[in-house]
């Protein structure tokens, strides 16, 4: 009876493997599964030692969080190639945005984080069971993205908390995953927060990652991410008239840093020429 047992369960071990040899949907899916409940059970792991060491909600858990985040590459075979980490070395708080592919990027994100950085996410990610929890410990600050006028109001309480409380703030300007092999236009919420706070801005651009992750091919193997942390930009000075004018100059010049991370020929509204 027992042998029957063993040989059931065996079996049941054995059946994703095997399916994730004959489908590479499975596979892709699997993987993917498999990438979200790490995440679910690291966050698990890493909430009661953020609430040991730090008490409650504080910028100050983002290091212990990112300690464990960057465990997460052993287990995807991902590396991250750092170009420009001195670029981060300014004192007091700064607004810093980069590209948003998936959510692979919490693992490049966390893998540079500077000291006292939040970032700014969508609402829905508080609900995201032991992930929300440690995104609010961590100080992540969330917006309603289909309500600009909380989202303004929410993002210019942020500037004054930068200034009073020494913070970093990270946000993805293109306000959703994009895996297009291309960077989407910018919204423009990074950068009146910069201007209302006056501090400067830090672009980091991550090369494209369809070389090894691709939803559309069911692909999800390992790889090397290029991250480039471009000198900063200076806001001071600048009134709310100059806005679209900045978000277009970050805009142009992460894209030609993206194409060219990303061993891509850059195409300026079509044509195709060198990039930066
Ligand atoms: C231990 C193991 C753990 C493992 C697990 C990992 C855990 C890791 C832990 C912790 C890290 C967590 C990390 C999470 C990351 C998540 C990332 C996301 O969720 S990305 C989606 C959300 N982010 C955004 O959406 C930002 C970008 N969006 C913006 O900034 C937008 O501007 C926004 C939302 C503020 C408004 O969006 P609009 O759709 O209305 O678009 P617009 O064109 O930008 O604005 C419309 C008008 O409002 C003005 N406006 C925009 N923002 C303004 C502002 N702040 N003040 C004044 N005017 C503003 C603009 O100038 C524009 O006006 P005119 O067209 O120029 O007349
Ligand atoms: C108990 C309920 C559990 C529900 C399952 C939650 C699965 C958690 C997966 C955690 C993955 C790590 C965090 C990823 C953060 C992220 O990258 O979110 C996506 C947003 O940037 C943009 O969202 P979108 O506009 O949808 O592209």
């Amino acid at each position: 009876m027992d042998l029957w047992w063993l040989l059931w369960i065996s079996l049941l071990f054995l059946v994703p493997f095997i399916l994730m040899e004959i489908s590479s949907g499975f596979k892709f899916h699997f993987k993917l599964v498999y990438y979200c409940a790490m995440c679910l059970l690291l966050s698990a792991l890493a909430a009661p030692m953020c609430l040991l060491t730090n008490g409650g909600r504080t910028v100050n858990n983002m290091r212990i969080i990112s300690r464990v985040v960057r465990t997460l590459k052993y287990f995807f075979g991902v590396r991250f190639e750092v170009k420009g980490l001195e670029n981060f070395q300014i004192d007091g708080p700064c607004v810093i945005i980069s590209n948003h592919q998936s959510i692979l990027d919490m693992m490049g994100l966390m893998e540079i984080l500077p000291d006292r950085c939040v970032q700014i996410a969508k609402k829905e990610l508080m609900y995201a069971g032991s992930v929300g929890l440690i995104t609010y410990l961590g100080g992540v600050i969330y917006i309603n993205r289909k309500r600009t006028s909380d989202a303004k109001s929410i993002m210019a309480a942020v500037a004054q908390a930068m200034i009073s409380d020494n913070l970093k703030v990270w946000i993805y300007p293109e306000g959703t995953r994009n895996n297009s092999g291309d960077l989407l236009p910018f919204k423009k919420g990074a950068f009146h927060l910069a201007l209302q706070a006056q501090v400067p801005i830090i672009p980091v651009v991550y090369s494209s990652l369809t070389s090894f992750y691709n939803q559309k091919k069911n692909l999800f193997t390992g790889g090397t991410v290029k991250v480039e942390i471009l000198p900063k930009i200076d806001t001071s000075g600048l009134t709310e008239n100059d806005i679209t004018d900045l978000t277009e100059r970050c805009h142009q010049t992460m894209r030609q840093v993206f194409f060219r991370l990303s061993n891509k020929p850059y195409e300026s509204n079509g044509q195709s020429n060198c990039a930066q």
